[in-house]
C-alpha cells in the first residue's frame, strides 16, 4: 500500500482512482458479447460460456432435481447460518415498507403515491472467483418482499457445469425457481434481451466484475433498468489511535481478497498506526488462502494520512467508498460528516464482513465513486412508485383557474381547454 501524507487538497483525482480495465477495450469486448447474444440467443450463450467459463452447457436451466440434490448435500450448520442471515435481511428490508400517505394539497385536491412491484426482475449472482450465495439472499429477499412476479437468476457454472449448492439452497429458500447457468456480460445480455430459454426482464440487479458492471450500464441504453454500478469491492477504513491494528488489517484484507482489482484505503489522522498496521497486514496475509489475489489488490491500495480532520472528511466524501469503517473514538459524530458512502460500519466491533453476510443491511452497493449519486439495493429498488390524484368538483374549481393561467402562459391551449371544458360544464349545470 502506497503512503500519502497530507496530500494536496485541490485535486483528489489521482487518489480516488480505482484500478480499471482500459475503457475502450472493456466497452468493445462487452458490446461484442451483447451483440452476439442479441443475435444468436442460447447458441451464443453456450459459445461464450465455453470461451469464458471453459465448460460446455447443455440445458441452461437448473433442474428441480439439481436444486433438490444441492439442498440435500449442504451441511445443517451451513443451512442454519444461511437461514439466520436470511431472517435478519428479511427483518431489515420488511421495515422499509411504507404506508400509502394521502395528502390533500388543497381542499378537494388529493394526491398519493403507491409502490408497486416491478413485474419481471433479473438477479445476477457472481461466481467467477467465489460463489457468492450471500448475494442470493441480498437480492432474493427484497424481490420476494416487494412481490415481483417473475425473478430470473443467472450465475456462472463451475468447470463441471454445476452451480454451487449453497447458491441453489439460498435460491429455493427465497423462492427463486428460474435459475440459469450463465455468467458474465452474456448473462446480463440474456436477461436484457431474452433468449429462447431465458426470459427478458425489466430491471437487472446484482454485483459483478468489470465485464458484468459494464454490461449492466450498456443495456440501460436499450431501456432496461439496473440497480446501480456494483463492481469490484472496496473498503475505506478511517481510524485513530483507539483502533486495533489487527482489526484494521483484517478488514482491509477482507475486501482485498475479493479480486485483484479490488481496492482498500486506510485513512489516518496521525501516522502512529502506519507501522503497526503494516506489520499486521503482512502477518495475516501470510496465512490467507487468497494471498495472491489480496497482494495484487494491496498493490492498488493506499494509506492516506491527514493532520486536519476536515481534510480527511473531504477526501472520504470525494472517494465515496462502497464500504466505510469508522474505527475512531467518536464514530457517530464522524459518520455525520460523511455524505458519500454505500454502507457505514461504526466502532471497533462492526467488521464489514458482518454486513456482507448477515447483519440485515444489503451488500449490493455502489462502487467506483458511484456512492456519490447511487444508494445500495433496498426494498424500494424492486418497486416503482405510481402517483395518483383525485379532484372533487370543488377542488377543480379552486385549482382549475391556476392551471388555466399557467397553460395559457406556456402557450399550450389544449392543456388549458382540458380544464376549461370542465369548469364550463360545472357552471352550466349549477
Ligand atoms: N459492489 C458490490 O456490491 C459487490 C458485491 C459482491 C461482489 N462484488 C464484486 O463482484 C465481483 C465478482 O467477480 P467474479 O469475476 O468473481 O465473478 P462474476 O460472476 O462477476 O464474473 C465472472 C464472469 O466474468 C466473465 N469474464 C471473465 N473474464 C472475462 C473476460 N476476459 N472477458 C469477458 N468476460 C469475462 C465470465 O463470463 C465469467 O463467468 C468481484 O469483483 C467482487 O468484488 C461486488
Ligand atoms: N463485500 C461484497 C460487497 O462488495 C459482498 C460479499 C459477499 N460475500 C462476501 N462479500
Ligand atoms: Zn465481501
Amino acid at each position: 500500500m502506497k503512503i500519502f501524507n497530507n496530500p494536496p487538497t485541490t485535486d483528489w483525482t489521482e487518489l480516488t482512482t480505482r484500478p480499471q480495465i482500459a475503457l475502450e477495450f472493456l466497452e468493445g469486448a462487452v458490446r461484442n458479447v451483447l451483440n452476439r447474444v442479441k443475435k444468436s440467443g442460447d447458441e451464443a450463450l453456450r459459445e461464450l460460456t465455453l470461451q469464458f467459463d471453459k465448460v460446455s452447457i447443455g440445458d441452461l436451466r437448473v433442474s428441480a432435481q439439481e436444486i433438490e440434490d444441492a439442498t440435500m448435500s449442504l451441511s445443517p450448520t451451513l443451512k442454519n447460518a444461511i437461514e439466520v442471515a436470511a431472517g435478519n435481511i428479511q427483518k431489515f428490508h420488511a421495515a422499509q415498507q411504507r404506508d400509502v400517505l394521502k395528502v390533500e394539497t388543497m381542499p378537494g385536491v388529493t394526491c398519493w403515491r403507491k409502490g408497486v412491484p416491478i413485474d419481471k426482475v433479473g438477479i445476477y449472482i457472481p461466481g467467477g472467483s467465489a460463489p457468492l450465495f450471500s448475494t442470493v439472499l441480498m437480492l432474493g429477499v427484497p424481490a420476494n418482499l416487494a412481490g415481483c412476479k417473475e425473478v430470473v437468476l443467472c450465475t456462472p457454472p463451475d468447470k463441471s457445469g454445476k452451480i454451487n449448492a449453497a447458491i441453489l439452497f439460498a435460491a429455493q429458500l427465497v423462492g427463486v425457481k428460474k435459475i440459469y447457468k450463465v455468467g458474465g456480460a452474456q448473462a446480463i445480455a440474456a436477461m436484457a434481451y431474452g433468449t429462447e430459454t431465458i426470459p427478458n426482464v425489466y430491471k437487472i440487479f446484482g454485483p459483478g466484475n468489470q465485464y458484468v458492471t459494464k454490461a449492466k450500464q450498456l443495456v440501460t441504453e436499450e431501456g432496461v433498468a439496473i440497480d446501480m454500478p456494483a463492481g469490484p469491492s472496496e473498503v475505506l477504513v478511517w481510524a485513530d489511535k483507539s483502533a486495533n491494528p489487527a482489526f484494521i488489517a483484517a478488514d482491509l484484507l477482507s475486501q482485498a481478497e475479493h479480486g485483484e482489482d479490488s481496492q482498500v484505503i486506510l485513512v489516518l489522522n496521525d501516522t502512529s498506526l502506519v507501522d503497526s498496521v503494516k506489520v499486521e497486514v503482512e502477518k495475516q496475509l501470510s496465512t490467507l488462502p487468497r494471498k495472491a489475489i489480496a497482494e495484487k489488490a494491496l498493490a492498488n491500495s493506499r494509506v492516506v494520512t491527514f493532520d486536519d480532520i476536515n481534510q480527511a472528511t473531504a477526501f472520504i466524501n470525494a472517494y465515496a467508498p462502497e464500504h466505510l469503517i469508522i474505527s475512531t473514538e467518536n464514530p457517530i459524530a464522524l459518520a455525520d460528516t460523511i455524505t458519500n458512502a454505500g454502507s457505514v460500519f461504526l466502532g471497533n466491533y462492526s467488521p464489514e464482513s458482518i454486513g456482507d453476510y448477515a447483519s440485515g443491511t444489503n451488500h449490493t452497493l455502489p462502487t467506483n465513486g458511484f456512492a456519490k449519486s447511487f444508494a445500495g439495493v433496498s426494498l424500494e429498488s424492486f418497486m416503482k412508485y405510481i402517483t395518483y390524484q383525485e379532484l372533487s368538483k370543488e377542488g377543480l374549481q379552486s385549482l382549475g383557474p391556476v392551471v388555466e393561467q399557467m397553460a395559457e402562459a406556456e402557450q399550450l391551449v389544449g392543456h388549458r381547454r382540458a380544464v376549461t371544458v370542465r369548469l364550463d360544464n360545472i357552471r352550466n349545470s349549477q
